[in-house]
């Protein structure tokens, strides 16, 4: 059973057709990949997902629910979350306030007392913290975190919202090969157990097809692809549009086995 059904979806800039009719569809506790080269196509159709381009044509259904012509914040409060290329909390947060935050803005229909609010989220927040192994870490300002450290609270955070759905652009940018797998690891870990499904761009290969359950392939806003990691590894036309443009490939494979 899908969660999210794509289909047809299609946007224009001017004479570029950035996305060009794709359709592709993502089920609870999966994670899938979207990959593809530069200008493929790959932030639009992230950004027609969560409401902040307005699709032309198409359509992006949510279980059975339309999201097209919704407002990214309607989006988000059906349970689409999203984490960013660079990970960012509020440094004059403690680690711990920064997913309270979260909790009050996720519950703001169901507490009008930010007091009341703040309590109560802060036993839950230290549970996402927990989740994510953060805990002991919970007091400190969120200023003083590694970057590998701030990635995991942005997790915590994007999982206040209970999302249906998780929306990651990039999630191991700037990270070492191992913090990248540990990173990797814990999310579908948690997507797993919590029956999340996962939207993934990325541009380092060993990650995709280390987590990937399933990768689709954009090139030039056309979707060439789809398959399991071992299938789209031996796609020619994969490798012939993608992989076969530059070292990328024969770089990733050997950096793979520097981070098993
Ligand atoms: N706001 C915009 N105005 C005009 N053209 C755009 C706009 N956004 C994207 N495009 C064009 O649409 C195409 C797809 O771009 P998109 O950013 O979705 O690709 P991408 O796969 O995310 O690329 P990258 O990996 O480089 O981030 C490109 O040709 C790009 O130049």
């Amino acid at each position: 059973m899908s969660l999210l059904t794509v289909k047809g979806l299609g946007k224009s800039f001017g004479g570029v057709k950035a996305v060009d009719g794709i359709d592709f569809s993502v089920g609870p506790g999966e994670l899938l990949a979207l990959i593809g080269p530069n200008g493929a196509g790959k932030s639009t159709t992230f950004n027609m997902v969560n409401g902040q381009i307005l699709a032309d044509r198409g359509s992006i259904e949510l279980a059975g629910q339309e999201l097209i012509g919704m407002r990214p914040r309607e989006i988000w409060r059906l349970g689409v979350g999203r984490t960013f290329q660079i990970a960012e909390t509020f440094e004059s947060l403690t680690v711990c306030e920064n997913v309270q935050m979260a909790l009050i803005s996720a519950d703001r229909q169901l507490y009008s007392f930010f007091k009341r609010a703040s309590r109560h989220a802060r036993d839950r927040a230290l549970a996402l913290l927990d989740l994510v192994g953060m805990l002991d870490q919970a007091d400190r300002s969120s200023s003083e975190l590694a970057y590998a450290d701030v990635k995991r609270v942005e997790l915590a955070i994007a999982l206040a919202n209970s999302p249906r759905l998780l929306l990651m652009d990039e999630p191991t940018a700037g990270m070492a090969p191992g913090e990248r797998n540990a990173l990797m690891a814990l999310t579908k870990q948690l997507v797993t157990d919590q029956g999340i499904a996962v939207l993934f761009t990325e541009h380092s290969m060993d990650v995709v097809f280390a987590y990937a359950d399933r990768i689709i392939v954009l090139a030039r806003g056309r979707l060439i692809a789809e398959g399991t990691p071992a299938q789209i590894r031996d796609n020619p036309k994969v490798q012939e549009v993608y992989f076969g443009t530059g070292k990328t490939f024969e770089k990733l494979q050997s950096s793979k086995e520097g981070s098993a």
